[in-house]
């Protein structure tokens, strides 16, 4: 059984006193971390300042994206080394929108991803068709084609602890969910992938999330899904009442 994981990406929104004030209201309403893994992911200039807010609690904070380097003149950028310093435990690497504004490429992700294991964070590996792609009939071959490169290079063990979440492009922010079964057999095909470059075993232990248009009235028939461990949510993880009913979800899932 696969612990269920709810992470909210707040993208480039909030102040820092607003994001503050968040954590310090949902600290004390986060599920039980022997149930679920409940994480926030965070513009990079709160993280200090959110670990600091998250305590003990069960709430982990992760960043949105990070360098693959450990340090280095790249101007601007995070490095894995500066994240796990601060105490982050997780980070998004490769989302559709570093990927389409940002230049992340397949192997840049493969190397972050990689990075990540090394510095002791969890990365949360994007993946995802666009709506051209899935009209197009090239859901699972784009998918696949992702998931592979991505975690070239990976060991079995880095694989159980990886989490990917599958996020269709065009369901994103769009208020498009891609229907439970839909969303199911995309998470489907990402684990049938995964067991073909390792193992039924190592396959059954990855955490699939979906990602799209995700909320308090659907949350609950996603996660009842086969292959769908969690979620992975923009819009509905800026307000507390509306994280807080998703927390509930996965942590009855
Ligand atoms: O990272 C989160 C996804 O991009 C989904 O965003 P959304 O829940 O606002 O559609």
């Amino acid at each position: 059984m696969r612990k269920p994981i709810i992470a909210g990406n707040w993208k480039m929104y909030k102040t820092a006193s607003q994001a503050k004030e968040f954590v310090e209201k949902v600290n004390g309403l986060v599920p039980d971390a022997d149930k679920l893994d409940s994480v926030i992911c965070a513009p990079a200039l709160y993280l200090t300042q959110l670990v600091d807010a998250a305590g003990n609690s069960a709430l982990k904070i992760g960043a949105q994206t990070m360098h693959d380097k450990g340090e280095g003149a790249f101007t601007g950028e995070i490095s894995p080394v500066q994240l796990a310093d601060i105490g982050v435990d997780y980070v998004i690497i490769g989302h559709s929108e570093r990927r389409q504004y940002f230049n992340e490429t397949d192997e840049t992700v493969n190397a972050k991803v990689k990075s990540a294991f090394s510095h002791q964070l969890t990365p949360i590996l994007c993946v995802g068709e666009t709506d051209e792609q899935r009209e197009a009939g090239k859901l699972e071959s784009i998918v696949e084609s992702q998931v592979e490169k991505a975690v070239e290079g990976l060991t079995d063990a880095q694989i159980a602890e990886l989490v990917i979440a599958y996020e269709p492009i065009w369901a994103i922010g769009t208020g498009k969910t891609a229907t439970a079964e839909d969303a199911n057999e995309a998470c489907g095909i990402v684990r049938k992938k995964i067991a073909s470059l390792y193992s039924e075993d190592t396959a059954e232990k990855v955490r699939i999330q979906y990602g799209g248009s995700v909320k308090p009235a659907n949350i609950q028939e996603l996660l009842s899904m086969e292959h769908i461990d969690g979620a992975l949510v923009g819009g509905a993880s800026l307000e507390t009442e509306s994280f807080v009913q998703l927390l509930e979800a996965g942590s009855n899932a």
